[in-house]
């Protein structure tokens, strides 16, 4: 079907696909740099990624190398329709010097603020609190031993400077996101003492002032991860009031979560209290097992929500996944797409006749609408957003991922 044939069959419905091309053409999304590497980072002393996180598979490609990683996000930019973002974690720094998580500067970042300036893409940032020998208790922040607690409060006050420095070399805003790995494998019986030490070093790394249009300081949640299955100390209620006291943005991860929650529904809820919200959208399957995002119902609730509750200016879509059972650069790609496809459809909805049609408690016709309007060529129209910004569909894209995955496939 043409696209001007689609356009006509929406403005039946009172769909505008023109206002909706224009609208997703303006939402970026945050691209998160460890799919590319299977969460490895490029620290000498790097081992398993730890924490409770690990990509599974031995896919041949990965990036070795911070110039590798470079070269595999250009080509998925170029494959991926819009502006999008890096969301760059601390542990992929690019420099000959060997400097400790509390020693690290912007400088041993230099080389990724230039690529990115150069290629028009905005910078997110985020410590990296695991993957460490100071880590290996799966406490951090929350340790008992004050002298790691310090360790890691000063990786994290140098990752807002990192930060700050990428938002003064770049202009706008860098999201900065804590996620720590801190909690117990049994059953703890000081919860409350591990939570205030959390606290106390969030407190503390938080304690310098940077302008939020700057910096945007997020929170992350999670309920469990491997190796700590009785308890998160950063759970979800700790960094909900955490965010609410202190202005921070909370960072809502769909693989952190109970497997029958509904993350989307979470959404209006917290932005009722919480001005400003980052997502890590992901695919959870029984667990926080981050599969790569499909275009499945989790993916277009959460793309409703962001949508039909008007969040578009307060939420920050960044992705988590990491597979490497697959093509990792096919992944990105596939992935990032999938998002925008969601939040297209989201977009094509006609909204008004639904909220009017369950203001008036007519449940009926909202759900002949829901249903009436999966039968619309939505693809008709994510085909000529990719047309319009020359990018790759169906086949022509299968044959340019295969293209670029043979091209790596050798890496060692
Ligand atoms: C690498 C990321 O920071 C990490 O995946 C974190 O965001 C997370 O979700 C841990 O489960
Ligand atoms: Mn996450």
């Amino acid at each position: 079907m043409s696209y001007s044939e689609a356009r006509e069959m929406f403005a039946d419905w009172g769909v505008d696909t023109e206002a909706a091309l224009d609208k997703l053409a303006g939402i970026a999304i945050s691209v998160h740099c460890w799919q590319g590497d299977d969460v490895r980072g490029f620290e000498t002393r790097a081992g398993a990624s730890g924490g409770g996180i690990q990509a599974t598979g031995n896919h041949p490609g990965r990036a070795r190398t911070p110039d590798e990683l470079r070269a595999d996000l250009e080509f998925a930019y170029g494959m991926i329709p819009g502006r999008h973002r890096l969301n760059l974690h601390a542990f992929y720094l690019d420099t000959d010097e060997t400097p400790d998580r509390d020693e690290i500067e912007l400088g041993h970042f230099t080389p990724w603020i230039d690529w990115a300036t150069a290629q028009g893409i905005g910078l997110d940032f985020n410590p990296t609190f695991f993957a460490h020998p100071k880590a290996d208790d799966n406490l951090t922040l929350s340790h008992p031993d004050q002298g790691i607690r310090d360790f890691w409060i000063e990786h994290g006050r140098r990752c807002r400077e990192i930060a700050d420095g990428m938002a003064a070399a770049q202009g706008g805003e860098v999201v900065n996101n804590i996620w720590v790995p801190d909690g117990s494998k049994d059953n703890p019986v000081d919860r409350m003492g591990a939570r205030r030490r959390l606290e106390a070093s969030l407190d503390a790394i938080l304690s310098p002032d940077y302008p939020r249009e700057r910096v945007l300081d997020a929170v992350e949640s999670k309920l469990f991860g491997i190796g700590v299955e009785a308890m998160t100390v950063g759970s979800h209620e700790f960094y909900l009031g955490y965010a609410i006291r202190k202005g921070a943005a909370l960072c809502l991860d769909m693989g952190h979560f109970h497997p029958t929650e509904n993350v989307a529904d979470k959404l209006s809820a917290v932005a009722l209290s919480v001005p400003d919200i980052l997502l890590h959208v992901s695919r959870p399957m029984r667990w926080d097992s981050d599969h790569v995002i499909l275009l499945d119902d989790s993916i277009r609730a959460m793309a409703q929500e962001v949508i039909f509750a008007e969040l578009t200016d307060r939420v920050r879509i960044g992705l988590d996944f990491f597979d490497a059972t697959i093509s990792r650069t096919a992944a990105w790609v596939i992935g990032v797409r999938n998002m925008q496809k969601a939040l297209l459809e989201a977009l094509l909805s006609p909204q008004a006749q639904l909220k009017q049609a369950e203001a008036a408690l007519d449940f009926t016709t909202r759900m002949i609408l829901t249903e009436e309007i999966k039968g619309l060529p939505h693809a008709a129209v994510w085909d000529e957003f990719c047309a319009r910004q020359d990018r790759p569909t169906g086949l022509a894209l299968q044959s340019r991922l295969e293209g670029y995955q043979a091209s790596v496939a050798s890496r060692g």
